[in-house]
């Protein structure tokens, strides 16, 4: 589905990602790992067109990524959800989720599955994105990239700041999202909770990839955590 080969960028003069290669087949969770500042936001930047790549290959579905504007690769099917959440403060939570809406892909979500999925969506339904609390907000930049019907599903930093039971909220709907078969790109800092929903992991070091396995493999590699994963 996406398969990201030898890829290069960064801001300017500066650059930050060397080497990150990976892959993410249908239906598969994959998470980017690595401390502050390893590159994981700039190569999601990469992937939805929003940092140039210097170099490298991105394709998905056999469709080259390169040099095509966000809205482009938005309607190749990579919904994202942003770091930071970033919904419309003056927009309800109706419109913050109709403005996205597309039905490219199907009809698999709607207004109405959204707010099944979160029914406090459907509750705060007439609320400006401004009145709503951080994990309220959080689920409406989950359900407007939803909206978008994508067949990858990307989160940076989904779950940062938000109270823990709130945090299990999330965790829960990304679970179902993947017994319904959505593939993911997660990045985020609860490694406990990552390790028990995806399939595999990238870690990433000053802009290379350094260690990828399953679950199974990072949980039982304590050096890959004491190595690359510890503050
Ligand atoms: N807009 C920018 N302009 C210049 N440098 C940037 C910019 N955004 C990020 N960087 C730099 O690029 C490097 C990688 O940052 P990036 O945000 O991709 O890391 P990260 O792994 O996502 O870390 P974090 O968990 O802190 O978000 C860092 O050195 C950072 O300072």
């Amino acid at each position: 589905m996406l398969t990201v080969e030898n890829l290069q960028a960064g801001y300017g003069e500066t650059p930050v990602l060397f080497d990150v290669g990976f892959r993410i087949g249908p239906g598969e969770i994959v998470t980017l790992l690595g401390r502050n500042g390893m590159g994981k936001t700039t190569t999601i930047r990469a992937l939805m067109g929003l940092v140039r790549p210097t170099g490298g290959n991105l394709t998905f579905d056999g469709q080259s990524l390169a040099g095509l504007p966000s809205y482009r690769i938005a309607q190749l099917g990579l919904g994202l959800v942003p770091e930071g959440r970033q919904v419309f403060a003056t927009l309800t939570v109706r419109e913050n989720l109709v403005a996205t809406a597309a039905a490219r892909f199907g009809d698999r979500w709607t207004l109405e599955r959204v707010y099944d999925f979160f029914p406090r969506l459907a509750e705060r339904r007439g609320h400006l994105g401004s009145q709503l609390s951080g994990g309220e907000q959080q689920m409406l930049a989950i359900g407007r990239a939803l909206m978008t019907n994508p067949r990858l599903l990307i989160l940076d930093e989904a779950t940062e700041g938000l109270a823990p039971l709130i945090r299990s909220e999330i965790w829960r709907g990304l679970g179902r999202l993947k017994q319904e078969g959505q593939a993911i790109l997660l990045v985020d800092k609860h490694l406990d909770a990552m390790t028990r929903l995806a399939d595999r992991h990238v870690v990433l070091e000053k802009g290379h990839v350094v260690w990828c396995g399953s679950s199974t493999e990072l949980a039982a590699d304590q050096s890959v955590r004491q190595r690359w994963l510890q503050v």
